[in-house]
């Protein structure tokens, strides 16, 4: 049935795209693109063939596929989409170009990324969620997927974060808060044509330029810094009872703090936790990793995803703690301690993304394994 469905596909679209694909894959064009542009130019151009098939054989309004471009073609258009959208040759003549920039003004601005477990897969467009969600990098929602191993394809399910009132809008992330403020404000921009004006936005507005964070070599300004962090996201400095935040802390954070979203200094800070945590020691990956969670509990509101993939993370490394010769009896009870509270916030919060698709690996089953061993 699915190959009988694949094969009539490519009657209809791949081979007017396919047989010149290669040599347009291999372009200096193409090649000049950035990664998402290449990824943009191969749905554009996919999307092109399948409306010049349609429009060409039947264009009759009853077909099924021309309804779905109608459906498409009703999306909000980008205001001022890049005058050369991406496309990739294909096999027949030059689309008259208000069609393709009728397509192209609608595609980017609506596409969502689709990921699984916080891994980017790829790009889709899903009209409802297209219509209905606007983007927030403190959204109160977010997206999920599912992947059925039917060749359907994937499903977009939007999960809340929080109780939102009557009323109250629904915002989605289009892509991670955490990413620097002049590069989300480029994305919005430049693929989706507006200013994001959100709370994380506006803060960051009025923080700029930010200072460097202190260098590695600096160990004791690092340590002050660390700390103070630490003391500001958890209201004691006992990790076996850590919680979220009562209130947003942006609010009150201290100028001294503001290089957290320096463009460096959350990818040195989980390079430091990921090599402590697999190489030890595994002191030094726990402090490293409580100023991760720290800067998380910060920039991303309560029981986001990637608060609770790290959350999984610092369970283990304290768990890997509690059978190193790196700790005492009595240290190692209160590493079993935080490791379940870790476990406990990361179960919480990976239980709001759902399974993405997957049955005995991943997350969820990380968690259940974990779970085993601390109840052992
Ligand atoms: C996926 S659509 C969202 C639904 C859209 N507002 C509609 O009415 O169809 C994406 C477009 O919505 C608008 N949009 C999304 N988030 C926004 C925000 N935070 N502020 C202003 N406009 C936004 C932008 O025009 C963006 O390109």
């Amino acid at each position: 049935m699915q190959r009988a469905g694949q094969s009539a596909h490519w009657k209809t679209v791949h081979r007017h795209m396919c047989k010149t694909l290669n040599k347009s894959l291999s372009s200096s064009s193409f090649q000049g693109l950035m990664q998402h542009e290449r990824l943009d130019a191969l749905l554009l151009s996919h999307l092109l063939a399948t409306h010049h098939k349609f429009l060409k054989n039947s264009p009759s309004p009853k077909n099924e596929k021309l309804e779905l471009l109608d459906v498409f073609l009703d999306l909000l258009p980008h205001d001022q989409p890049p005058a050369t959208p991406p496309v990739v040759e294909m096999n027949f003549a030059r689309f008259p170009q208000n069609t393709v920039d009728a397509i192209y003004s609608r595609f980017s601005n609506n596409n969502f990324v689709i990921h699984s477990h916080l891994d980017q897969v790829g790009h889709g467009i899903f009209p409802l969620a297209s219509r209905l969600f606007n983007h927030s990098c403190a959204p109160n929602a977010i997206m999920a997927f599912t992947f059925e191993d039917n060749g359907q394809p994937p499903r977009m399910l939007v999960r809340a974060l929080r109780d939102i009132k009557d009323g109250e809008e629904i915002t989605v992330p289009y892509f991670d808060p955490a990413l620097p403020y002049q590069r989300r404000q480029e994305i919005c921009q430049f693929s989706y044509g507006f200013v994001c004006r959100c709370p994380l936005c506006e803060f960051s507005k009025r923080i700029v330029p930010i200072s460097e964070p202190p260098k590695d070599e600096d160990k004791e300004e690092q340590a002050t810094f660390e700390r103070l962090l630490c003391q500001l996201a958890f209201s004691n400095s006992n990790s076996a009872t850590i919680d979220w935040p009562r209130a947003p802390l942006l609010p009150s954070l201290p100028g001294q703090l503001t290089p957290i979203f320096h463009e460096d200094y959350l990818p040195r800070l989980s390079k430091r936790f990921r090599d402590a945590a697999h190489d030890g020691p595994y002191d030094l990956a726990l402090t490293k990793g409580m100023a991760l969670l720290a800067a998380y509990m910060i920039i991303y509101p309560p029981y986001y995803p990637q608060t609770g993939t790290h959350l999984l993370e610092l369970a283990k490394t304290a768990w890997n703690m509690t059978i190193s010769d790196q700790v005492t009896k009595e240290g190692e009870a209160d590493m079993l301690k935080s490791s379940r509270r870790f476990l406990e916030l990361a179960s919480q919060t990976l239980a709001i993304l759902g399974k993405e698709g997957d049955e005995g690996y991943g997350p969820a089953a990380d968690c259940a394994a974990l779970r085993a061993l601390l109840e052992s």
